[in-house]
């Protein structure tokens, strides 16, 4: 029972997070590309404190069909702004600080369509984001 005990002892720290994406149509197809929307996948932590104190860098896997498909960023905002005509899954990969915390993996399914937002200005875009937590159970 001692141990059962002092396996669920420690501290319990929750920090949340969001991810996800936003989009805007260019308004016509591009000639040289074919691309129509510029979008932006990004991850944010979602309190005041430096991210970089506990995250030690964001990977962003892309579709095969990019360029460098592996976008690396090693300090916020931890974003990758692309352009493209279709959406698709990006795997987004959170190392850490801590070398006994492994990394973790979210999934996103970019969206270039909706959910369509009407900004203060007038602009419309897609902003498509999950609110997520990562939990650490830090030993006593
Ligand atoms: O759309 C989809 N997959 C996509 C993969 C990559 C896309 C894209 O936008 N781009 C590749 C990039 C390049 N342009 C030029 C050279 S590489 C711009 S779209 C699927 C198909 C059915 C539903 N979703």
């Amino acid at each position: 029972m001692t141990e059962v005990v002092e396996r669920m002892k420690g501290k319990r720290v929750v920090r949340p997070i969001v991810y996800g994406n936003t989009a805007t149509s260019f308004g016509y197809k591009r000639e040289s590309d074919q691309h129509t929307h510029q979008w932006t996948v990004f991850l944010r932590t979602f309190n005041a404190e430096d991210p970089t104190k506990f995250i030690r860098k964001v990977q962003f896997k892309l579709h095969d069909s990019y360029a460098n498909s592996t976008r690396v960023v090693e300090k916020p905002p931890y974003e990758v702004v692309e352009t493209g005509w279709g959406e698709f899954e990006i795997q987004i990969r959170i190392y850490f600080i801590d070398p006994n915390e492994k990394p973790i993996t979210a999934f996103h399914y970019l969206r270039l369509f909706q959910p369509l937002v009407t900004m203060p200005n007038g602009k419309q875009q897609v902003i498509a984001e999950y609110f997520d937590e990562i939990i650490f159970q830090e030993p006593t």
